[in-house]
């Protein structure tokens, strides 16, 4: 936001005084606070940015003190839940457009954060269908000036769409690393000394946070089941195939693979993991 000249003043929150320390540090801010509602007084834009879980009990402290005219937005990983629990909060006069910028890092805490982090990404805005059209232009505008580009999207779709494109590899990753830690007991340390580029690729997103990845998969359980179910079918074929040696198979899947990869580097949606030369970063 700084970078892009996107703000008069800049107000953060947090409900630890250690992260608004972090932050400080960071000169993140032009004012910081334990106080939700000294944070939103007067502004023009408000993003919810904690875990998706925390966003009902925040909006209902919050939406009192909200400006008439105000853009209510945020930035989860989910998006029907987010219309469900902070929808009903929203005073009259109050925009809310739920959001969800698609770049991120298995990082979290303020130093996690870096100019360069929206650039080229996608943000999906979900608005619900009554929803002022200026105020839409007025957020999307915000999310181009931060480096973003748009699309505007159904959040149902979205969920959907997200189920398969991150949640579920989340949850696979997170499901072959405990099934590796399982082993170690029998392997005394191999899977650690000969983890190879797949496992370790896993490790990291294996690593994304605890809190912030339980509640995406309690508030996208629909889509999230709907794309397992799909999955596991998927998952037996394959093992059919090892089993009964049909290479065929395996060939013609792993051919089909590598082209989604090559169209996706096509698409200039392959920014390497984004350190950009910081380094591996300690989690707060
Ligand atoms: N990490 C990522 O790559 C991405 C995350 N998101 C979404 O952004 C949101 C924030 O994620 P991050 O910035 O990664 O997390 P983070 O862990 O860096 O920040 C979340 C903050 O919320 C605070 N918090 C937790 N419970 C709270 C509560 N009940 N009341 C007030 N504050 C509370 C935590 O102390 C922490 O400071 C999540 O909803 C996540 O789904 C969206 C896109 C990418
Ligand atoms: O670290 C990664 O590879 C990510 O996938 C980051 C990420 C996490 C959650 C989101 O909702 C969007 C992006």
């Amino acid at each position: 936001i700084r970078r892009a000249g996107a703000a008069e003043h800049i107000a953060g929150y947090s409900h630890r005084a250690e992260t608004l320390e972090v932050a400080r540090g960071l000169g993140f801010a032009d004012s910081l606070s334990t106080n939700p509602v000294e944070c939103v007084k007067d502004a023009d834009l408000v993003v919810l940015a904690t875990p998706v879980g925390a966003f009902g009990e925040l909006a209902e402290k919050i939406a009192p003190h909200l400006k008439k005219g105000a853009i209510l937005s945020d930035v989860g990983s989910v998006k029907g839940a987010v219309i469900r629990d902070v929808g009903p909060f929203v005073p009259d006069g109050v925009h809310f457009i739920p959001a969800h910028p698609i770049a991120g890092t298995e990082q979290s805490g303020p130093s996690a954060g870096f100019a360069e982090l929206f650039d080229g990404r996608w943000c999906i805005l979900t608005p619900v269908p009554a929803t002022s059209d200026a105020a839409v232009e007025k957020l999307k505008a915000f999310w181009q000036a931060l480096g973003s580009q748009v699309e505007v999207m159904d959040a149902r779709r979205h969920d959907l769409v997200l189920a398969i494109t991150s949640h579920v590899p989340h949850l696979i990753a997170y499901n072959i690393v405990g099934t590796a830690d399982d082993l170690e007991t029998v392997t005394e340390g191999e899977v650690i000394k000969f983890s190879a580029g797949g496992f370790r690729d896993f490790t990291r997103i294996a690593a994304s946070d605890p809190t912030m990845w339980r509640d995406v998969f309690l508030n996208n359980k629909e889509a999230v089941l709907e794309i397992l179910g799909r999955f596991s079918e998927d998952l037996f074929h394959l093992q059919r195939a090892i089993r009964w040696s049909d290479g065929d198979t395996l060939f013609d899947l792993f051919t089909r693979t590598r082209a989604i990869r090559r169209s996706i580097i096509d698409a200039g949606q392959d920014t390497p993991a984004p350190n950009f030369g910081r380094g591996e970063k300690k989690d707060k």
